[in-house]
């Protein structure tokens, strides 16, 4: 279980995370949502210590999470990613596994993605998609319990998108913790099990996506976020 206590991080003058208290005691896919600039990628950062909280704690089965230790253990998918762009996806993968140790995944998941014709191209010359899809096979090479996945369809072509929510759903049914943000409201209502909605720094909401449209009298997800985020801007 992972579980955030009194988590506040501000830049500057700027609060962005303000006593969050978050728990998250099954597994499955967790939505984390919210406006542009509500913290979510903070909140994501401050679980691997990318962040320094200026207070409250992240706890991940019972052990609180402190310095870069345990970062070995947690999937990370960054928003943007960035890479040493001269290097080809497979020598990207090989830097990783020379810190890592060698990932027994790799080749199924560069296999599901589609990777191969592209896997010894340098990664300046990629398109968009064929990067994101980079950035997932390196975020994903390890086994690990706790998946933070930011932004992880964008740029994604169908194909890829369909490998990447059957990929999910297995590791959701092996018992993984998947804590995704997102914009896109289908891939909430189509694949969360929990609805965590940030608003002004704090968790505005923590329910099921069924619970948050009934909440708004909505019947589809997509307008029951935006009535959230419409109602709170007339505030
Ligand atoms: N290192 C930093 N220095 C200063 N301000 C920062 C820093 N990192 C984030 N911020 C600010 O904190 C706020 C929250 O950013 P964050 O990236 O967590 O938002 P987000 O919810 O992930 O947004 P989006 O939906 O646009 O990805 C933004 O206003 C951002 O400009």
């Amino acid at each position: 279980m992972i579980r955030y206590t009194g988590l506040s991080k501000s830049f500057g003058h700027q609060v962005v995370l303000e006593d969050v208290h978050l728990s998250l005691d099954q597994p499955g896919f967790h939505a984390l949502i919210g406006p542009n600039g509500s913290g979510k990628t903070t909140l994501m950062k401050s679980t691997l210590g990318l962040v320094k909280p200026d207070r409250g704690t992240v706890e991940w089965d019972g052990e609180v999470l402190k310095g870069d230790l345990y970062r070995n253990r947690i999937a990370y998918l960054p928003q943007i990613a960035r890479f040493p762009e001269n290097l080809s996806p497979n020598e990207f993968f090989q830097l990783i596994e020379q810190v890592r140790g060698i990932s027994d995944r790799k080749d199924a998941l560069k296999q599901r993605f589609g990777l191969e014709p592209f896997s010894n191209k340098a990664l300046r010359s990629l398109s968009g998609g064929m990067r994101q899809k980079v950035n997932i096979v390196g975020a994903l090479m390890y086994d690990t319990q706790l998946l933070l996945l930011d932004e992880p369809t964008i740029g994604l072509d169908p194909v890829a998108l369909r490998n990447l929510k059957d990929f999910l759903l297995e590791e959701k049914r092996r018992g993984k913790y998947i804590l995704v943000t997102t914009h896109i409201s289908h891939l909430v209502k189509e694949m969360a099990d929990t609805v965590l909605f940030i608003l002004d720094g704090r968790l505005y909401f923590q329910g099921t996506p069924s619970a948050l449209c009934e909440s708004t009298g909505e019947e589809k997800m997509e307008n029951a976020i935006a009535q959230v985020l419409e109602s709170h801007h007339h505030v």
